[in-house]
């Protein structure tokens, strides 16, 4: 593939994993630029990766093969329409922005044939072990897609779904997902703390376990629920951990976190999709 030019308006947390995960798998650094109004930020990324930066939205695309869009909903659409003047055929839009649909984005740029991809990364692509769902309009071409797909493949696992109204559901899933982890992990460290252990040891084992059920379950055949019965002796010390977790209705509870983030998505599309000029 040859090495493209890559726009990211906004340099915060998600553009940060992505560039990071990007750079480690052979991305050029002086290829990629990213703008921002913070210039703080705009410096950090600088002096960490070395990509080019720069205050002007204008000036940070005018060259870009692909631009990604990584500023927060609520800033979505003036930043479509600040930057729609220059759009050019030739140029793939990205948007990571929870919530916001194609046509809105579509219309926004208001540019007959635009190629626009929706995509819902997620933070540990920073590390190559990102997971992105992505959905495209129908101008994108076969090289686009190539392109988007071998972008964020690079910093994860990346596919594509057909039916766009899943984006929310992806969102709930795995975009929002790694806080769920984190979480856990948190819960986990402090419960062991309250058992006894010394924070450190009870941080390394909560990490460490965290990160072996995932490889296991990564590597192997089996699904979670066989895996987790080979953990559950009959009478053992697990089978009495779960139960608690079952009368406390831990899956109930997931369904409704889940249920909460991609109806908070819908509600962002539906408030934020509005014109406002
Ligand atoms: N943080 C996450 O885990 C994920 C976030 N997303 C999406 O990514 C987008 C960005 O989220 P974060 O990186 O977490 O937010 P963030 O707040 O860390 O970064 C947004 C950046 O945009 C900059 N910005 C604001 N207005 C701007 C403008 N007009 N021009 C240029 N830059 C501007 C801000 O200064 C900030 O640095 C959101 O739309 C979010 O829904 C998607 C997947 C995961
Ligand atoms: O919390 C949010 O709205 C963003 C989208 C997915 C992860 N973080």
């Amino acid at each position: 593939m040859k090495q493209c030019t890559i726009a990211f308006i906004g340099g915060g947390n998600m553009a940060r994993s992505l560039i990071g995960g990007l750079i480690s798998n052979q991305f050029t650094a002086e290829n990629i630029h990213v703008s921002d109004a913070n210039t703080e930020a705009l410096d950090n990324l600088a002096s960490r990766y070395n990509v080019k930066t720069f205050t002007d939205n204008l000036a940070a695309i005018a060259d870009a093969d692909v631009v990604i869009l990584a500023v927060k909903p609520q800033q979505l659409q003036s930043v479509i329409r600040q930057i729609a003047p220059a759009w050019q055929q030739d140029k793939l839009l990205i948007s990571i922005a929870a919530g916001i649909r194609l046509d809105d984005i579509s219309r926004w740029l208001d540019f007959d044939g635009a190629a626009i991809v929706r995509a819902m990364p997620n933070t540990p692509s920073l590390v190559q072990a990102g997971a992105t769902a992505l959905c495209a309009n129908n101008y994108v071409t076969s090289e686009q897609h190539e392109l988007a797909e071998s972008m964020l493949r690079a910093v994860g696992l990346a596919l594509w779904i057909s039916d766009e109204k899943q984006m929310d559901a992806v969102t709930a899933l795995s975009g929002s997902g790694p806080a769920y982890f984190f979480l856990v992990l948190e819960a986990l460290q402090t419960a062991g703390m309250e058992l006894g252990l010394p924070e450190e040891t009870a941080r390394l084992l909560a990490l460490e376990t965290s990160f072996g059920a995932a490889k296991m379950a990564l590597e192997s055949d089996e699904s979670a629920c066989v895996l987790r019965q080979r953990v559950t002796s009959p009478g053992g010390t697990t089978e009495r951990a779960l139960d608690v977790f079952e009368q406390g209705d831990l899956r109930g509870l997931f369904k409704q976190a889940l249920t909460a983030a991609a109806q908070r998505a819908d509600e962002l599309a539906e408030q934020l999709g509005q014109d406002y000029d």
